[in-house]
């Protein structure tokens, strides 16, 4: 049976790389300076996780860790800030021009440069190379760009909300960070999130194998 389409909100006509469904495996990672010359022909993208590294005790129960800036997409999908690279951009410039779009980035204090790059992917198949970045900053700075998103001009149009992910466990092994990457995530963005959790020492490779694994289960008894 043909699915009725709606006749209000159906942004179909403007789709070309969001869809879901995307695997691990459709995502290959490239070198830099190969995404540039080899894949020039292909789209680029550029995004950043804004992070700033916390001690302070939560309930006297755990260590923080980390506040990580996410956001929730206008396709009810989690992601991070940034967007498409225009023709003939840097990546990085691209990515602090969505910034101050989607978050209202102060890119007098912060900006993204080469030095931020963590990874680059290749779709071949969407013929799309996505570039990831990071960037640390303390916790007051932190604290102020959650602010300053709300007067963002993408905001309520691309940009639903700012989130920190919750980086602890919960009891039952399943609520707090393994229930968050239960979320449907834009492009390979789940992916990113867990390589700079891990470049950035923030979590340990076998914290995060623990919390994939426990995500992975409570994903399959949903099916
Ligand atoms: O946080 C992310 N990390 C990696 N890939 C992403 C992320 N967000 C979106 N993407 C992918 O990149 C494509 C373009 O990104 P985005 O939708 O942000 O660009 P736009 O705002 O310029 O349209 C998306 O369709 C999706 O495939």
């Amino acid at each position: 049976m043909e699915i009725e389409k709606p006749t209000w909100g159906w942004l179909e006509p403007f789709e070309k790389f969001g869809q879901l469904g995307d695997k691990n495996s459709d995502y290959k990672k490239v070198l830099y300076g190969d995404s540039i010359t080899k894949y020039s022909t292909c789209t680029h993208a550029a995004h950043g996780m804004i992070y700033a590294l916390d001690n302070t005790k939560v309930w006297d129960l755990y260590e923080s860790r980390a506040a990580i800036l996410m956001q929730m997409r206008f396709d009810g999908v989690l992601g991070f800030p940034g967007g498409l690279v225009d023709a003939g951009e840097n990546p990085a410039a691209a990515l602090n021009r969505e910034m101050i779009e989607e978050i209202n980035i102060d890119t007098s204090k912060h900006y993204f440069d080469d030095k931020d790059h963590l990874v680059s992917y290749l779709h071949e198949e969407k013929n799309l190379v996505l570039h990831f970045y990071t960037k640390k900053v303390n916790l007051t700075e932190f604290r102020n760009i959650e602010r300053r998103n709300l007067e963002a001009k993408e905001y309520g149009i691309e940009t639903f909300g700012i989130i920190r992910p919750p980086l602890f466990t919960m009891g039952d092994n399943l609520r707090g960070f393994p229930a968050f990457l239960s979320n449907q995530f834009a492009g390979n963005s789940k992916e990113e999130l867990l390589l700079a959790l891990c470049a950035t020492n923030i979590m340990t490779k076998d914290e995060i194998d623990i919390a994939v694994e426990a995500m992975k289960k409570h994903v399959q008894s949903l099916q």
